[in-house]
């Protein structure tokens, strides 16, 4: 399937590293590297716009490499891009760590799943069906 794309950045399109990959990587636009403190979160422009089919959202991600090595998510995640916005596409990084991270023009700060959802309407009951669940959650069955 093709999806409509403006590329603003001059970085390589959002693409999929790996032959069966989810999500493609997408790359931060910025003009100077940023400093993200301990903590702090900041908003990482990508230069990207796209033009979604109706049905589908894309779903801004965390990569589990910065995770893992740098404490780098995502605050929203997982950030939903809807089939009608047509600005840039952004990336609400937070830094999980106890040191500085440095996020550099092209970085590669996100990955991107594009997928189809459903749109639902409402009908209201005075009742639902029964299970053996019930209304048990939140670790009810042990740990
Ligand atoms: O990580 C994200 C999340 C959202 N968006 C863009 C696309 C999305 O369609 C729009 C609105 O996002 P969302 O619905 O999550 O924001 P909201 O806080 O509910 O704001 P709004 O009232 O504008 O919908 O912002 C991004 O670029 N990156």
């Amino acid at each position: 399937m093709n999806i409509n794309i403006i590329n603003n950045s001059g970085h390589p399109l959002p693409q999929y590293e790996t032959e069966h990959a989810a999500g493609m990587d997408i790359r931060a636009f910025i003009e100077t590297d940023i400093t993200i403190k301990p903590l702090q979160r900041i908003l990482i422009p990508t230069g990207l716009h796209i033009e979604l089919p109706v049905g589908y959202e894309a779903q801004i991600r965390p990569r589990s490499g910065l995770a893992y090595k740098h404490g780098i998510s995502i605050v929203n995640s997982p950030g939903t891009i809807d089939a009608d916005y047509r600005g840039e596409l952004k990336v609400l990084l937070v830094n999980l760590s106890d040191t500085d991270f440095v996020v550099n023009d092209g970085d590669r700060i996100a990955q991107m799943v594009i997928a189809k959802h459903e749109k639902v309407s409402w009908k209201s009951v005075g009742e639902l069906s029964d299970t053996t669940r019930g209304a048990g959650g939140y670790g009810h069955t042990g740990k």
